[in-house]
């Protein structure tokens, strides 16, 4: 890791409602390095996905901008590939269909066809999911469908890889599968990461550093938190970890002392973890 690789300077976001202009970001600044993984946590609206689409090149800033290796971002591109929570995919396609996709998009013409073909089958086994191949979204389950997303993201060798919640969804086994899997992919390939979720273990596990937003309306960066806990990381281990429980700790603070909410939270728009009611207590208490 070394020089800035992606910046976001001044960014403000307004949004025109019937109700007048909305103030959602005010004043983001963020650089971040080559390599680095880069959590975002902060209560329900605070502006974490209005953040990630500047970046994604899905939303242009009011004011500000986000400068990637010293070009300005004001467009989507496929060196910013994002993986949502619901990972759509196209269901009339196959698996190795949905890859190929972006593939073609990226590689046409710099790989020949046996290459391209090589790569699609690459990523993968890359997330386990060459095997199924030849299914169709509707016929495997819904980690493995975000595998193909995280997958199709990674095929199109994405210096940076956006990831809004992408396990928000899945059960706690699962998610905890994709999370070891995405930390040794990630080891391996060195992207940039930035990851939206709402879940203090899986910042912590994952993280570089923890961005933590402060409550909306006019949301900024609150607290920068580097985490430096020695890789490979094994969740088994570091559950007893001071250090870890001390990194914990900070954003549950920040959550809940220093950014607590006095209104009532804005329903989720996405779907609680399929296993919720399986989790212990002490896991569900510390997703936001
Ligand atoms: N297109 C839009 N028009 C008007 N307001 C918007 C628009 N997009 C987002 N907002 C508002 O901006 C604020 C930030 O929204 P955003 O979706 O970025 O929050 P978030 O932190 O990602 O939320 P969550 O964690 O619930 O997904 C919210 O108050 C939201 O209602």
């Amino acid at each position: 890791m070394s020089k800035t690789h992606l910046e976001l300077t001044g960014v403000d976001m307004s949004f025109d409602t019937p109700k007048g202009s909305f103030l959602a970001l005010d004043n983001i600044n963020l650089k971040i390095k080559k390599g680095e993984f880069v959590s975002l946590i902060g209560h329900s609206g605070c502006g974490k996905s209005t953040v990630l689409n500047i970046v994604a090149g899905l939303l242009q800033a009011t004011r500000g901008g986000c400068v990637l290796d010293g070009h300005e971002v004001n467009a989507p591109g496929p060196e910013r590939a994002v993986v949502f929570q619901n990972h759509a995919l196209m269901p009339w396609l196959t698996v190795y269909e949905n890859v190929e996709l972006a593939v073609q998009q990226v590689f046409r013409k710099t790989m020949t066809k046996q290459q391209r073909k090589d790569w699609i089958n690459h990523n993968l086994e890359l997330v386990n999911m060459a095997h199924a191949a030849s299914k169709r979204p509707g016929e495997i389950s819904g980690g493995m469908a975000q595998r193909v997303g995280i997958a199709r993201a990674l095929a199109m060798k994405p210096s940076v890889l956006l990831m809004d919640e992408p396990f928000g969804a899945l059960d706690a086994l699962t998610r905890a599968h994709l999370q070891d899997s995405l930390m040794d992919i990630q080891k391996d390939l060195n992207n940039t990461v930035i990851m939206i979720t709402h879940d203090v273990d899986e910042a912590v596990l994952l993280s570089d550093r923890i961005i933590m937003m402060t409550n909306g309306p006019a949301a900024t960066v609150g607290e920068d938190l580097r985490i430096e806990l020695p890789r490979p990381r094994n969740r088994v281990e570091l559950a007893d970890d001071p250090t870890y429980v001390h990194y914990r700790q900070e954003v549950l603070k920040f959550l809940y002392e220093k950014q607590r909410k006095l209104e009532t939270i804005a329903p989720r728009r996405s779907p609680q973890p399929a296993a919720a009611d399986e989790e212990p207590e002490a896991a569900r208490a510390a997703r936001v």
